[in-house]
């Protein structure tokens, strides 16, 4: 087993033992902390996704940012696990896709769409002090994080995590990308080298 797969193992074990009240709390001081990033204040447009079942909660956050006027943009999983994108229209417009996800309803907008994002909220299951992220091993994001490198984006990258998974080190490979900030509910950490 590679040292991604054992570590993805133990801390998705982790979160299947979180109560649905430490899922609630996390998510109210998520969304505040997020809300506080200078960054986001500035964001017309912000890449996020919906959380789902042990995830740390972004759903108050999805409902404030559009509140405040700023355009969210949220995954559709492609059948190569690619990501297009759709614009959050409140939580009425999120319908059931494939495995246990929730996407919004409305017009595809195209791959390349996350590029007008000055915030972009990624889900993961760890980072290090360097910011390199263990995703769930898709690679989703791994593409998107390579188009807005590609791109020249300059976007912001937020990984949101409980605090434990804030780790020593997450096993990398050459196609992995730094994040630049992590938001958990004990705080938000920067990274140097991201
Ligand atoms: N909320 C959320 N949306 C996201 C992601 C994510 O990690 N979280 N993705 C990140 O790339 C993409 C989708 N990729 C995914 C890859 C694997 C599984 C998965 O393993 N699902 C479980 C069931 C869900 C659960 O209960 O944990 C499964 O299929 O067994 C889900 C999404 C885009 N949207
Ligand atoms: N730019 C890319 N285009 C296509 N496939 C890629 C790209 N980058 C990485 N991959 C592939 O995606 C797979 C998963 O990579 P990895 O285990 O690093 O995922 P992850 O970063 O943990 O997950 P995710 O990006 O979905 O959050 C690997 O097989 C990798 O080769």
């Amino acid at each position: 087993m590679s040292g991604k797969t054992a570590l993805r193992r133990e801390l998705l074990a982790a979160r299947r033992l979180l109560s649905e009240e430490d899922a609630r709390n996390a998510s109210a001081v998520l969304a505040r902390r997020a809300l506080e990033l200078p960054e986001i204040a500035e964001a017309r447009t912000v890449a996020a996704y919906v959380s789902v079942g042990g995830e740390p909660g972004t759903r108050a956050l999805l409902d404030a940012l559009r509140e405040r006027g700023v355009r969210v943009l949220l995954p559709v999983l492609l059948p190569d696990d690619d990501l297009d994108w759709a614009a959050y229209e409140g939580a009425e417009r999120l319908v059931p896709a494939g495995r246990g996800l929730l996407e919004p309803d409305g017009a595809r907008l195209g791959v390349d769409a996350v590029l007008q994002a000055r915030v972009v909220l990624l889900p993961g299951l760890a980072v290090d002090g360097r910011g390199m992220r263990l995703g769930r091993g898709g690679g989703s994001y791994d593409r998107v994080l390579g188009r807005l490198e590609k791109a020249g984006a300059g976007a912001a990258l937020a990984v949101l995590l409980y605090d434990h998974e804030v780790v020593g080190r997450v096993p990398e490979e050459p196609h992995d990308r730094p994040v630049h900030i992590a938001v958990t509910p004990g705080g938000t950490r920067r990274f140097e080298s991201a």
